[in-house]
């Protein structure tokens, strides 16, 4: 593992007095809905505490008051639910680095229409995406809207994972063989990323899998995927940029997922000493910086 933090640490930009505000990242978390306001609002955060300079959230009319008095550092746009949504976000696409679709999306159809749509768009601009929670019950219903496109980086959890491994080869999974099954259903969408998220996170591109055991801890509170999914936006555009010579040839994406798996671990870990079972997801986010530095600034 101590090789892939080498290159992670690699694809970090250097913070110099030369950059304008925007370089180091704008993130677009497409997500938060009636039901759920503090996934998007933790992915959204996670992503600024990582590095980003700005980070938006585009939901629904009704969760955008909630988010924006979580927190006064998110842009948030009410569009997700306007029938005009999928334009509306669009309008921002040339202005964001990576899209986060997913934390706290919800199941409307209506909604997961506007989803659908702007995966297209977003994929028909190159633009890297990480796509969790919601976001992969949709691409289980439609594995080919995201089928071959290798700028995007799938999140599941084991019952995400399960679910989509069944919809795109039509077998139930192997869980004796959590390792085949990665590399398969990678394989089987385009050699897209895949970080299936457990007790040991297996992240594959369909050619090679890297497997993070980085020390957490056994608290599984909800919310600590959106922190991964997050982080992964912000570490997703820094790899990319960076490209596969700062990587050692290694595809950016896995050294991206290996980054914010072990962020979302350490801060894991560090809460977890300090509150036990009280430890909740607003505890790691506080980690993020003191995790951060430990890792990939020593
Ligand atoms: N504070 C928040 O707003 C949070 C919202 N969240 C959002 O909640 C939405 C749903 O995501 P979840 O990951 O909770 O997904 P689910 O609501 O599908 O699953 C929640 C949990 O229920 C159990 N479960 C689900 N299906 C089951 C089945 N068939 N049999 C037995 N147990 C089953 C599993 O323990 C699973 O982890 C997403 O939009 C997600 O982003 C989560 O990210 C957690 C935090
Ligand atoms: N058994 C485990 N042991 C150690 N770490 C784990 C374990 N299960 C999950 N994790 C870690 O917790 C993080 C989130 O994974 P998890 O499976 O809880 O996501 P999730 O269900 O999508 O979360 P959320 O509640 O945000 O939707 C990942 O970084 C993963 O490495
Ligand atoms: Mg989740």
């Amino acid at each position: 593992m101590e090789n892939i933090f080498r290159l992670v640490r690699n694809v970090i930009p250097p913070l110099t007095a030369k950059k304008h505000k925007g370089q180091d990242g704008r993130i677009g978390v497409i997500g938060g809905c009636q039901e759920y306001t503090g996934a998007p609002y933790f992915a959204a955060i996670s992503a600024l505490k990582v590095g980003a300079d700005l980070s938006h959230v585009f939901c629904t009319k009704d969760a955008a008051a909630a988010i924006k008095s979580y927190s006064p550092e998110l842009i948030v746009h009410p569009v997700l639910d306007i029938p005009n949504a999928v334009n509306e976000v669009e309008k921002w696409l040339p202005r964001l680095h990576t899209v986060v679709l997913g934390p706290g999306l919800g199941r409307d159809e209506v909604i997961l229409e506007h989803a659908k749509g702007i995966i297209e768009r977003t994929r028909a601009k190159g633009i890297p995406i990480v796509i969790d929670a919601d976001g992969l019950w949709l691409i289980a219903q439609h594995p080919s809207i995201i089928q071959g496109y290798q700028g995007a980086i799938l999140t599941p959890n084991l019952m995400e994972f399960s679910r989509l491994y069944e919809a795109v080869l039509r077998d139930p999974m192997d869980s004796n063989d959590h390792h085949g099954c990665v590399l398969r259903l990678s394989q089987a969408l385009g050699n897209l990323t895949i970080v299936q998220k457990g007790e040991r996170d297996l992240i594959s591109d369909g050619q090679k899998v890297l497997v993070c055991s980085h020390e957490g801890s056994n608290r599984r509170c909800g919310g600590q995927g959106d922190l991964l999914s997050g982080s992964l936006g912000v570490l997703a555009h820094w790899a990319f940029l960076a490209g596969s010579e700062k990587t050692n040839g290694l595809n950016p994406f896995l050294v991206a997922a290996f980054g914010a798996c072990s962020l979302t671990r350490q801060c894991n870990s560090q809460a977890f000493q300090k509150y036990g079972r009280s430890m909740t997801t607003k505890d790691m986010i506080t980690e993020i910086g003191t995790a951060f530095n430990k890792l990939f600034e020593t």
